[in-house]
């Protein structure tokens, strides 16, 4: 299946951390990187006044199980010592999962696609740029995107993520 994971994080050396939470996913068995997208600087939607954060988009292709793939994001966060606080607040490093395959699901601990990714150009402007074709809930995201206020999301050329070996 193919699965698509958002990465952020606007604490600390954010570049060192995204690289590190990508090689730390591509770590794990059962999941296979395919495309890592530029990193993008971006303005801090929601939540308390806070910093820019870095965020990217990685597509693998795996057979873990949903479930399994959430518990290496956790894993990954806890890693890089993010620290649950308020909602939307700073942060280290922040995995989501944005879309499994074609799974639906709206368990609270794991809802997909994700909730939100439809509206966050933080995260619909990597993935296009990872994955052109793109879909998300039966719609293309280079067309989601086109409603989509993509001022507050800086491309970063200058910061390039190494694909895992
Ligand atoms: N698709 C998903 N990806 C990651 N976590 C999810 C997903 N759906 C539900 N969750 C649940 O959301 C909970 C809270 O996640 P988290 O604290 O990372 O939220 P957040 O990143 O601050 O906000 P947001 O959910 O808007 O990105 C997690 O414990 C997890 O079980
Ligand atoms: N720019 C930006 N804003 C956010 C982000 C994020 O990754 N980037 N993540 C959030 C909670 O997941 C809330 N707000």
């Amino acid at each position: 299946m193919k699965a698509v994971l958002a990465l952020g994080g606007n604490l600390g050396d954010r570049f060192a951390t995204l690289q590190g939470g990508l090689d730390l996913l591509a770590a794990a068995p059962g999941l296979e990187v395919t495309a890592v997208s530029p990193v993008y600087e971006t303005d801090p939607v929601g939540g308390p006044e806070q910093g820019p954060y870095l965020n990217a988009v990685v597509v693998a292709e795996t057979s873990l199980a949903p479930r399994e793939l959430l518990a290496r994001a956790q894993e990954t966060e806890n890693a890089f010592g993010r620290v649950r606080t308020e909602r939307w607040g700073a942060r280290t490093l922040d995995v989501d999962l944005i879309a499994v395959g074609e799974v639906v699901s709206d368990d609270p601990e794991l809802i997909l696609p994700h909730p939100r990714a439809h509206e966050r150009a933080f995260v619909l402007v990597p993935w296009v740029q990872a994955d052109p074709e793109a879909v998300l809930a039966g719609r293309p995201v280079a067309e989601l995107l086109a409603g989509l206020d993509k001022t507050g999301v800086r491309l970063r050329a200058d910061l390039v993520l190494r694909e895992p070996a």
